[in-house]
């Protein structure tokens, strides 16, 4: 009882709304609103900013716009209203300042690990012997040195989504977009995907936009964590997580926290414009939970005394 109060209190301290931050934000996201075919409303009034170094995480159900917004940020969606800018200049198309990774780690399946990134940077005027030292380094800092001679499909998929990190941060982007990265790997994987990647970014500090429908990884990965709701797709609230890093999915705080966010996002289903689609839809994970427990569906009721 004692050690469940404390550890409220202490997720309380650890997971505060966002506060205004000072300086130019590099992402900024202004009323943004986006309609497709003039019926669904995929976004509405979303305001984001986004800090040079911040690893940001857009956390919701499935269908509350979350690629939306992240492939509005990559300039490939135009939004229907408001607008974004990075570093002070409207985002008006796809840039070499953005790099997108997706599920699929989208290698060139006749090309070696090596020449997969050799390739990429070449695309970006990199001298050869420059984009072959940068390809070594960026191998190295992902793990797979020994595997530079390799074909992506002597690889297993946590080795190929290496293989794609690693090209992403070769390219060296003013901001990493990743759209549910870890998504189709096993748990065991995923977690160390997750490790990898928090201590890169510890050493890095690159500015990431992350979206995910899991509490934990966004508990794990974020500085900050924007919960949206959907039917309209919009921010329910601007989290900040003040948990020491590395992070550990299943430290005590962190688990409260879920419970906390998975409470929020319980109470947003009962306040939709929309009924939600017939036959159900992805629900939000919290992983590392039994099966049905911790989970957002369809019209729960909200969990009692959980507020943010
Ligand atoms: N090209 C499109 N045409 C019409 N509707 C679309 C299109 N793309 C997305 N939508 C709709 O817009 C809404 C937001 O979709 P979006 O993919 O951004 O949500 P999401 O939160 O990323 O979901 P998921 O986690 O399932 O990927 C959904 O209702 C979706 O059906």
């Amino acid at each position: 009882m004692l050690r469940r109060l404390r550890q409220r209190l202490s997720a309380k301290n650890l997971l505060v709304p966002s506060r205004a931050r000072q300086g130019v934000a590099k992402l900024a996201v202004r009323r943004v609103g986006h309609t497709f075919r003039n019926e669904v409303v995929a976004l509405r009034n979303v305001d984001i900013d986004v800090h040079s170094g911040e690893f940001v995480c857009l956390l919701g159900p499935s269908g509350c716009g979350k690629s939306t917004l992240l492939y509005a940020l990559a300039g490939l969606v135009k939004p229907s209203g408001g607008h974004i800018s990075l570093d002070g200049r409207d985002v008006t198309g796809p840039g070499p300042d953005r790099v997108l990774m997706f599920q699929e780690p989208a290698l060139f399946p006749w090309l070696t690990v090596r020449q997969n990134l050799v390739f990429v940077l070449r695309g970006r005027r990199l001298a050869k012997a420059d984009a072959e030292a940068r390809a070594a380094a960026f191998i190295e800092r992902v793990g797979l040195h020994g595997f530079e001679g390799a074909l992506p499909h002597e690889l297993s998929g946590g080795m190929r989504m290496r293989v794609a990190l690693a090209r992403a941060l070769a390219m060296d982007p003013a901001v990493l977009l990743m759209d549910e990265p870890f998504g189709a790997l096993d748990a065991q994987t995923r977690a160390s995907m997750h490790d990898l990647l928090q201590q890169i970014w510890m050493r890095d500090r690159k500015t990431v936009v992350f979206v995910t429908h899991n509490i934990r990884e966004a508990l794990v990965l974020g500085d900050r964590v924007v919960v949206m709701a959907g039917r309209p797709g919009r921010v329910l609230q601007d989290l900040e997580v003040r948990l020491p890093r590395p992070r550990d999915p299943d430290d005590e705080a962190l688990v409260e926290m879920s419970r906390r966010i998975r409470a929020m996002l319980g109470r947003a289903e009962l306040i939709t414009d929309t009924p939600p689609p017939i036959g159900g839809r992805k629900e939000v994970a919290d992983e590392g939970t039994a099966p049905g427990e911790g989970r957002v569906s369809g019209g729960a009721p909200p969990p009692v005394g959980a507020g943010l």
